[in-house]
Formats: structure tokens, sequence, C-alpha cells
């Protein structure tokens, strides 16, 4: 088996052990499938980089929030990073609990606040003052006291294939600027109900180089050393997620070995508990989307293969001009230079754009590759489409983990009868 899963035995694509064929048999298209072994690979070996440090891996829900994708991920360990109380929500309903749960983000609401205090969460990451007093306010409410982390920008160059997924240069709107982390752990003996346990980061996604952490972690070590100067008991010290994966054939694996040594060696003296928040590194290459070519079309000199999946389904190529490898799941002949698109009524919905393809007929299937991370955790409904099915495949197993939704269930929440009220 190749590191990602998927390979090609007598001219078929497989996922481990299944042919993808056979999965659009028995589940149609387009259809997300995740290779279960691939995730466990991931897992161990990130996990093993950092052996002899204490450290706990947080699975970023965002990434691929499947409820089997995080009961799996728990059953090896993970803990979760989430963004919102839905995220929340699901984490404890794949079986996590509130101790296994960072919850960072700049727009928590109150009632979110207040979800995850009454969970129990380990970490709830601070990006602004406001939300600092906030949780403070939330927690005195509730009578617990809020286990917080400041999350620093350390505003760095960061290198990333799109700007779009920067998160830690200079005024973005995560985190909190490096030289306002002192304001903020001076307003801490103010706020009885918030505990200060870490200082946390993340630069950004898909990190192609250790440029940028090799910036940045000196800047989150000052930041830390300011609030333990202010006697903050400290005991978490969270690095953020990033870690790239290739899509190109020309791109190489991240150096995790690299990328461990460099955090470690900024970790160790500080004898806190390393948080790891990766989500694409663990999902990404264990994904594809299975779609069929639903037309061929030539037009003013273009030839377009016309597939049944959309922007709605992946919209990462829409949104972040992303490159998916695209491969026949039928090894075929002949190469054509086409554009892979889907039936949005959008310019942007396409795959690839003058792509050397395999010169696929309509009937066929292809798998648009490295697509578990940020997959059906961003697809939609747009143009009132169905989002797709999940399948997970483990060894010679596979099962649907997510039905593909119905038009019921789109209208079903629009059905209730109008309750018109006067203003
Ligand atoms: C706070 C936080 N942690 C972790 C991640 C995961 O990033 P990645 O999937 O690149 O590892 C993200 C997304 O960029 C994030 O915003
Ligand atoms: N959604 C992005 C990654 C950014 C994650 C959020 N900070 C992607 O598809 O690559």
């Amino acid at each position: 088996m190749t590191s990602t899963g998927f390979d090609y035995r007598a001219g078929v694509l497989h996922a481990e052990e299944v042919p993808l064929p056979t999965i659009a048999s028995a589940v149609g298209t387009p259809t997300y499938v995740y290779c279960a072994n691939t995730i466990r690979h991931r897992f161990h070996q990130l996990d093993q980089a950092f052996h002899g440090v204490p450290h706990h891996i947080h699975f970023a829900v965002k990434a691929n929030s499947n409820l089997s994708i995080l009961s799996l991920l728990r059953s090896l360990g993970a803990g979760v990073d989430i963004v919102s109380g839905g995220e929340l929500y699901r984490a404890l309903a794949a079986g996590f609990h509130g101790r296994d749960v960072v919850f960072s983000g700049v727009g928590k609401t109150v009632h979110e606040i207040a979800q995850a205090l009454n969970a129990g969460v380990q970490l709830i990451n601070i990006e602004s003052e406001a939300e600092l007093v906030t949780v403070n306010a939330v927690a005195e409410r509730l009578g617990v006291i809020a286990p917080i982390a400041i999350r620093v920008n350390p505003e760095v160059t960061v290198d990333t294939p799109h700007a779009y997924i920067k998160t830690g240069e200079k005024g973005q709107k995560f985190g909190i600027p490096r030289d306002d982390v002192s304001r903020l752990v001076a307003c801490l003996p103010d706020l009885p109900n918030v505990q200060l346990r870490g200082l946390g980061m993340h630069l950004g996604s898909q990190i192609g180089n250790a440029d940028p952490l090799r910036d940045a972690l000196p800047r989150l070590l000052s930041a830390l050393e300011q609030a333990r100067a202010a006697g903050q008991p400290i005991a978490f010290l969270d690095v953020g997620g990033g870690l790239s994966v290739p899509y190109e054939a020309h791109e190489t694996e991240a150096d995790i070995d690299d990328y461990a040594r460099i955090v470690r060696a900024a970790a160790l003296d500080t004898g806190l508990t390393l948080l790891l928040e990766p989500g694409r590194f663990l999902v990404a290459e264990a994904g594809v989307l299975l779609t069929e070519v639903l037309y061929r079309k030539h037009a003013a000199g273009k030839d377009f293969v016309v597939t049944d999946a959309g922007m709605n389904d992946l919209i990462r190529p829409a949104l972040y001009q992303a490159y998916h490898a695209i491969d026949p799941v039928v090894i075929t002949d002949g190469a054509v230079v086409a554009d892979i698109v889907g039936p949005i009524c959008e310019s942007g919905d396409f795959f690839a754009k003058d792509r050397a393809v395999p010169d696929v007929q309509a009937g066929a299937l292809l798998a648009v590759r490295t697509a578990g991370a940020y997959g059906f955790s961003m697809a939609s409904n747009y143009n009132s489409r169905a989002r797709p099915a999940e399948v997970l495949v483990d060894g010679e197993q596979f099962a649907v983990v997510g039905v593909r939704e119905s038009q019921e269930d789109l209208v079903r929440l629009e059905r209730a009868p109008l309750h018109w009220r006067t203003a």
C-alpha cells in the first residue's frame, strides 16, 4: 500500500483493499472515500516524532468533522482543537471528553463559551481583550474558573500557497499581537474567574518550510516569560497546526523529524506539555473525492470534462486556486488537455484548468486526490445540491460514515408553518 492508502492494482484504483468502482456501485457518486490506515499512520508518525516530550495531539476538527473520523482519532489517543459550539457538539458526540478539547477562534459567542465551560474544556484560547473579559464574566455566572490560553500572534512572515491560509502575520485578525500580550497578562489579577494555563499560536496552514516556525517560537517563548514573570501557572505550550502535505507530484512530504526537532528544542526547557493542532497532516492524503464524468464537451477550441461533483462538494480549487491531482479510477489510454469542471453555475466551478488528463469518457470515474482535509467539511448546499456521501475504508471493509443528503433533508427546516410576528 502507498502512504496515502490509494494505489492501482490491475489498472484499478483501490482504497486500501477495496476497488473504488465497488464503492461507486454501492454508494453512488460524488462520494468522499477515506482510508483509516493512512490516518493511523500519520497520527503515529507525528506522535513518535515527539516521543519523550510530554505532548498531546489535538486534531483540528475543521479539517474533517466526520464523527467516524473523530472516533478513529480518539481511539488513537488524540484530543481535538475546535472553533465553534458545533465542533464541540460533534467532538462530544464522537466520545471526546471536555478535557480533550482546546477551543480557538476569534468570535466565540457567550453561548459557545458557556457550552465549553460546562463541558470542562482543557483550554479556551483567548484572541482579544474583549473576549477575555467575556470569558471571565461567563465563568463567574457559572461559578467556575475558566482555564485559558493566550493565542499569541507572533507576527512573522508565513509562507503558504495562498494568502487566505496565513494566520500568524502582522495585521491578521487572529490572536493577540505579541506586543500586547503583557497588557493582557496585566489584566488577569482583576479577572478572578480565569486562570492562564497556556500560551499558544497558529501560524497558518500548509506551511512549506520551517522558517516561520523558527521565527515564531522565540516570540512565543518571550510571551511565556512575561506570563511566568507575572506568576501565572502555565502548563501548556500550544504550537498550533499547519504541517503541509504534498498535493502535486513534485512536492515532498513535510519533514516531520525536522519539525519536531525545532519544536522540541524550543519546548523542552520550558517543562510544559506541548500541544499540537494538526488538521490537514492527519487526514488530507487519506481522502479522495470520487466522482463520475457526466459529459465531454468541446467548445471554442477547448476540451471540458464535466463531472457530477462540483465546487459545493470541494471548494478548495475555487477558493484558493488549490491544486488537486485527479486520476482516472480505471487506467485509461490517451491524453487530452482539458478543464475538469463541475455542474455548478459559476465560472469558478472547476477542479483543474488546462490540465493534461487521461482521455476519459462519460461514465468514467475520477478520483480527486488529497481531499480528506477541508473537503466535506467545507462542502455546501449551493445550487440546492445535496452534500455527498462519505465512506471509510479499513483494510478489506468499507462503511458509509456519512449518508448522502436527500432533497427532503434540504427543505425540512423550512417546511414548518410560518409564525409571523409584528414589529
Ligand atoms: C487555530 C488552528 N489550529 C489548527 C489549524 C489546523 O491547521 P492545519 O490543517 O493546517 O494543520 C487551524 C487551521 O488553519 C487553526 O486555525
Ligand atoms: N481551509 C483551508 C485551510 C485553512 C484552515 C483554517 N485556518 C484549506 O482548505 O486549505
